[in-house]
């Protein structure tokens, strides 16, 4: 009989996350019945749409999200012994599963492709979910021509850092924002984007105006709130703006305000439109063969932030939300 350990949603969240919204339990796994397979949890990704879906879940059932695990046991050809896939199992060690596509189509599970030798955990970053919302949501919404300005918030976050590094790619100039300035250094040093403003300077508006002398042409929106008002008021006619999240609210434990972007929509004639990444699934295997592909020329780079432990899940969970992430935040079992 094998043991599973999973998180279940006990509380609903209001404002940051506490520990004892969610509770570590212990459940005996059933033997497998044909086209069933059971996998043990490898990496275990943890990501802002989990606070921000949190509204949406219900009580007592184990908390959403995405891991890389190993078959061990299987009774489905289709998922062979040995063989890693991304599963979307929510926060548990094993996982009896039939494979079949959840409610809104989405596989629940799927092998991971051939990596040519990068790591394991990539599926649930670079080449994975995050990496297809960098490449989609900012390519198919933003369309950014070579030598345009692109802006980008939440710019040294798993989806952030590659936005940034696709629009390098594309031949834009490139202004990454986040709230540290060693990340700052990341970014500009290693990333090479063209420059950084810490959203926490207290000078930050005068900093915004010095990097973006000619305007902005394009902003990919990881935050919203205010900082966002901010950019959108420094774009050029024409501008596109990728709505991708709104991480600066989700913890808001009452309705965050920010100053109205119509003038700036109105008078600069820009284009803004949200997305959800899963809106690029019959196209899902092109964004992740891409994202590798520039990895192997070198154009493309990634970081992790490694927690170690399932133990560890919430404490990963909270750091991410609080900023303790450069690149991608995941939990080593
Ligand atoms: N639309 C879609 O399909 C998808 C949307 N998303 C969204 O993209 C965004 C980035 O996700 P992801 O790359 O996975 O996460 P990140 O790796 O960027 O991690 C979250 C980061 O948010 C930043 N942050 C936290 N609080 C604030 C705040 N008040 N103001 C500004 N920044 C803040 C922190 O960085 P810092 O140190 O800079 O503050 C933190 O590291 C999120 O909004 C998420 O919901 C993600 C995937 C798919
Ligand atoms: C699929 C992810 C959505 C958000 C809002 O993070």
């Amino acid at each position: 009989m094998v043991k599973a350990k999973k998180y279940v949603f006990e509380k609903q969240f209001v404002g940051l996350p506490k520990a004892t919204d969610l509770k570590l339990v212990e459940e005996e796994l059933p033997p497998l019945k044909d086209g069933e397979f059971l996998s043990e949890a490898v990496y275990l990704s943890v990501d802002p749409y989990m606070r921000a879906y949190a509204p949406r879940l219900t009580l007592g059932t184990t908390f959403i999200g995405s891991q890389v695990a190993k078959v061990t046991e299987s009774k489905n050809p289709k998922f062979p012994v040995g063989k890693y896939i991304v599963g979307e199992f929510g926060w548990r060690t094993h996982t009896v599963s039939n494979g079949q596509p959840l409610l809104s189509g989405f596989p629940v599970a799927w092998l991971v492709p051939d990596l040519d030798g990068l790591p394991q955990s990539l599926p649930l970053g670079v080449l994975g979910m995050p990496g297809n919302t960098a490449y989609f949501g900012f390519l198919e919404l933003c369309k950014p021509k070579a030598g345009e300005t692109v802006a980008v918030s939440g710019a040294a976050g798993a989806v952030g850092s590659l936005v940034g590094q696709i629009a390098k790619i594309k031949g834009c100039k490139v202004i990454g924002i986040a709230g540290s300035d060693e990340k700052g250094k990341w970014l500009v040093d290693e990333l090479k984007f063209d420059k950084f403003l810490n959203y926490k300077d207290t000078d930050f508006d005068k900093k915004l105006a010095a990097a973006a002398p000619n305007g902005i042409d394009c902003y990919f929106d990881n935050v919203g709130g205010e900082l966002s008002t901010k950019i959108l008021n420094k774009m050029n006619l024409f501008g596109r703006i990728s709505v991708c999240g709104a991480i600066s609210g989700y913890n808001d434990a009452t309705a965050a305000r920010a100053s109205p972007v119509q003038p700036a929509l109105v008078f600069k004639q820009l284009k803004m439109e949200g997305f959800i990444v899963h809106r690029w699934l019959d196209r899902w295997f092109e964004g992740i063969q891409q994202n590798k592909q520039w990895i192997k020329e070198g154009k493309l780079k990634y970081r992790e932030t490694v927690t170690e432990g399932f133990d560890k899940m919430f404490d990963a969970f909270v750091d991410m939300l609080q900023g303790g992430n450069t690149g991608k935040a995941i939990v080593k079992v």
